[in-house]
């Protein structure tokens, strides 16, 4: 552990927190959960995992985090969803609940659940912009997809094809803005740590 060592919070209201807190374990980062104001405010940059949006949503209003989390966001704290993160960090969301409250961090339209039924969980090898090497191997779990970005939002990775549905070729699944990054799989749950350490050098560069 060094002095000059970040500190990277995850969302720890719901969703698959521990796998975010493994996986920047080993990126020279010094990695909490986060549930309180006061640990919001400690952090360099968050990760919001992967989970539900809907029950994100209900507890971040809960636990008074909401209004917090977006005046940080806005002044520009460095931040990583995947699945129901990235649903949480859009400005738009389709399929989602009347009362479900988005982060607005994304210039992007996300549908929840896109993916449908027959291929509510699968797995595709993505080039990912930015990361160097083999394809990402992407585990997608009642994924979103985006529909459309603004000008500001970089892409980082599409959909090549899947399995049983032909529609979700070419489907936005990785995007930048900034110093948030979103995915609509989930790189925690891979062992492959190369999202997780471009978003921790998103951190030290900020
Ligand atoms: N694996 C996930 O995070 C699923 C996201 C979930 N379908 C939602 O709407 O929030």
């Amino acid at each position: 552990m060094s002095a000059a060592q970040p500190v990277v919070g995850v969302l720890a209201l719901q969703g698959d927190v521990r796998e975010h807190l493994v996986a920047l374990a080993e990126c020279d980062v010094l990695a909490r959960p986060v549930r309180r104001v006061e640990e919001l405010a400690q952090v360099h940059g968050l990760v919001i995992p992967g989970g539900e949006s809907t029950t994100m949503s209900r507890l971040l209003t809960n636990f008074e985090l909401l209004e917090p989390l977006r005046l940080r966001l806005k002044e520009g704290l460095p931040a990583f969803g995947s699945c129901a993160g990235m649903i949480m960090l859009a400005s738009t969301v389709l399929d989602g609940r009347p009362d479900q409250h988005q982060l607005g961090a994304v210039d992007m339209v996300v549908r929840r659940n896109a993916f449908g039924r027959q291929v509510d969980s699968f797995e595709a090898d993505l080039d990912v912009t930015g990361i160097e090497g083999d394809p990402v191997r992407a585990v997608f779990i009642r994924a979103p997809w985006v529909e459309s970005v603004g000008d500001e939002v970089e892409v980082l990775a599409t959909v090549p094809d899947v399995p049983d549905s032909g529609a979700a070729a070419g489907r936005i699944v990785a995007v930048r803005q900034g110093r948030v990054l979103a995915t609509a799989f989930h790189p925690e749950l891979t062992g492959d740590g190369r999202v997780h350490r471009l978003f921790a050098d998103t951190v030290r560069a900020a």
